[in-house]
């Protein structure tokens, strides 16, 4: 498996402040990453040390093979950035903007426009970025960080302020990157955005990466049971349908019922199938929410 990005007992301190603690993890192309944690978790220190703008005090990082914090690392044109605040100038217009970063990364501007309709400002391409919204300077943010067709992708809180067209709108650009082979990862806070969206989560507390994994790896990993709830025909009677250990909420013809694993659930499933009382199935795995709680507590009992 080809790593674009690998990060290997990293600490990173601010003077008092451990930002990071033994931090290590890879990123892989074609899969986009999900990096979650509340405020000061470390995530943006991360984020800076991929990008050689900050040094770590140990461990190690590598961005397609080189070292981020060396003079030489020349691959930092295969990397594209959008910063939680993007500040552009006021003055300039989009096209001015792109052509400013072009220049920046040594694209021709003229290559860099198609961005711009990519992003859905064609229209607005030639006024002022001070007349744009929120979510026109959000855009336009992605469209510098897709500047040069970058290999690896860092988006910190990229859909903050975001309308839901729009965050969706984003996300179909982030898939055909990732589609297309590229690395990405994505910081937020935005947990139930990017439950259905993320292949792979990583979970920081307090400078420590607590978990991660795919969502059904760190639901495996969790042991949280995953709630299987049933509607029966005909009022049901104490002849329970289903009726199974861990029954947690009944009533005549509703039954809830938590199972521990998948093995479990599907041991479940098949004995409601043969069941005629047996209505309506639902299915509710731990969220992404229900997954972040418990890592988070996990690791303060443990502190
Ligand atoms: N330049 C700095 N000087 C001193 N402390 C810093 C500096 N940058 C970050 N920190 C501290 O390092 C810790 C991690 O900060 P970081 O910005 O990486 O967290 P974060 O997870 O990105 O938070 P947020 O979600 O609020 O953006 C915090 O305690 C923060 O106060």
């Amino acid at each position: 498996m080809t790593v674009t990005v690998s990060v290997s007992g990293v600490d990173k301190n601010y003077r008092k402040v451990r930002a990071l603690r033994d931090v290590s993890f890879d990123l892989i192309p074609g899969r986009l990453s999900a990096l979650v944690g509340h405020n000061g978790a470390g995530k943006t220190t991360l984020i800076k040390l991929m990008l050689g703008l900050i040094r770590s005090d140990r461990g190690a990082i590598r961005v397609m093979g080189q070292d981020p914090a060396a003079g030489e690392f020349s691959a930092r044109r295969l990397l594209g950035y959008l910063p939680e605040n993007v500040a552009f100038n006021a003055a300039l217009t989009g096209r001015e903007t792109l052509t400013f970063y072009a220049r920046l990364k040594q694209i021709k501007p003229s290559k860099a426009w198609a961005l711009l309709d990519r992003v859905g400002l064609a229209d607005a391409a030639d006024r002022r970025v001070g007349t744009y919204s929120k979510g026109m300077r959000q855009r336009l943010g992605l469209a510098q960080a897709l500047l040069g067709q970058p290999r690896v992708l860092l988006l910190d809180e990229p859909t903050t302020g975001l309308d839901p067209a729009l965050r969706q709108t984003f996300y179909e650009i982030l898939n055909e990157l990732r589609d297309d082979g590229a690395t990405v990862l994505i910081s937020s806070h935005a947990l139930n955005e990017l439950e259905d969206r993320a292949e792979h989560v990583l979970i920081m507390n307090q400078g420590r990466l607590v978990a991660q994994g795919t969502l059904t790896e760190l639901r495996s990993l969790s042991q949280l049971p995953i709630r299987v709830t049933f509607d029966l025909a005909g009022g049901g009677n104490d002849e329970a349908a289903v009726s199974i250990a861990g029954e947690i909420n009944s009533s005549p013809c509703r039954r809830t019922v938590l199972v521990s694993d998948e093995k479990g659930k599907m041991d479940l499933l098949r004995a409601a199938a043969n069941d005629p009382r047996v209505e309506n199935i639902e299915i509710a795995a731990p969220t992404l929410d229900d997954l972040y709680a418990h890592f988070l507590n996990t690791q303060e009992k443990a502190a």
